[in-house]
């Protein structure tokens, strides 16, 4: 279970997250949308213990992430595919999240290859790799330690077509295993298809949440998504 309750956050000039409330039940798929600076990444990063809610509180799995026992093995994040080191090969570093947990060197290789990254590439240092591989590499390093929950930042940025087929999959799977999972996109289409419930902010409030169809209804996401966000984007001047 995820949990935000209440949760507002403000930076000197500017309310990122206002009175923010929702909740991802075991065995479910959230597709957590809105505009851009709507404040998802600020309410991800604020799930996963990175940074601290002004007020409100925001718990994985009952607590807080920052006080739950061993999280590594409980929840996996994917907030940015472009934070893995430049020089290290995709293999090095499964190795050496595998080494923190204590996992054997074998899940290294099953995790290559539940992600699709072939030996040849594990062997290739990140900087060389695609979007599309380091999102493949992010996501499998999310899962190493067969988390409970999942908090993932955009994760089919840059996927080609299989790939976003394999990731809806992936997903799908974890979720009937009783995984929690939180998934931020603005592919609208490929979220209708995984998610079960939708969460959609604008300007750090929730505008609307439900299953994919109270949503959706007769128009479909993107024009619920256009409909209710109409007057939600944040100026950038
Ligand atoms: N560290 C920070 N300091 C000041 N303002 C910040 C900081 N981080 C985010 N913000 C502001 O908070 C608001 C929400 O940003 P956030 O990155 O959470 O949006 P987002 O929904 O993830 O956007 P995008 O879809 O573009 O990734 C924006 O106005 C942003 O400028």
């Amino acid at each position: 279970m995820i949990e935000f309750n209440n949760v507002s956050k403000v930076y000197k000039e500017v309310k990122a997250l206002d009175d923010v409330s929702f909740t991802v039940e075991p065995g479910s798929v959230t597709g957590f949308l809105g505009p851009n600076g709507a404040g998802k990444s600020t309410a991800m990063r604020i799930l996963a213990g990175l940074s601290r809610p002004t007020s409100g509180s925001a718990t994985v799995l009952g607590r807080p992430y920052g006080q739950l026992d061993r999280p590594a093995y409980r929840v996996g994040t994917l907030l940015d595919a472009g934070a893995q080191h430049p020089g290290r090969t995709g293999r090095e570093i499964l190795t050496l999240g595998a080494i923190v947990l204590g996992l054997p060197r074998s899940r290294v290789d099953d995790i290559l290859d539940l992600v699709g990254l072939t030996a040849r590439q594990g062997r290739q240092t990140v900087g060389g790799y695609s979007l599309g591989m380091r999102q493949r590499l992010g996501i499998g390093h999310a899962l190493l330690g067969r988390p409970e929950a999942l908090i993932l930042d955009e994760p089919a940025n840059g996927l080609d077509p299989h790939g976003i087929q394999w990731m809806r999959g992936l997903l799908r799977d974890l979720a009937g295993s009783g995984c929690s999972v939180l998934l931020s996109s603005h592919l609208l289409h490929e979220v209708e298809q995984v998610a079960d419930r939708i969460v959609m902010i604008g300007r750090g409030r929730v505008l609307a949440q439900g299953t994919v169809g109270e949503l959706s209804g007769s128009r479909g996401l993107e024009q619920a998504f256009l409909d209710l966000t109409a007057n939600s984007g944040r100026s950038t001047t």
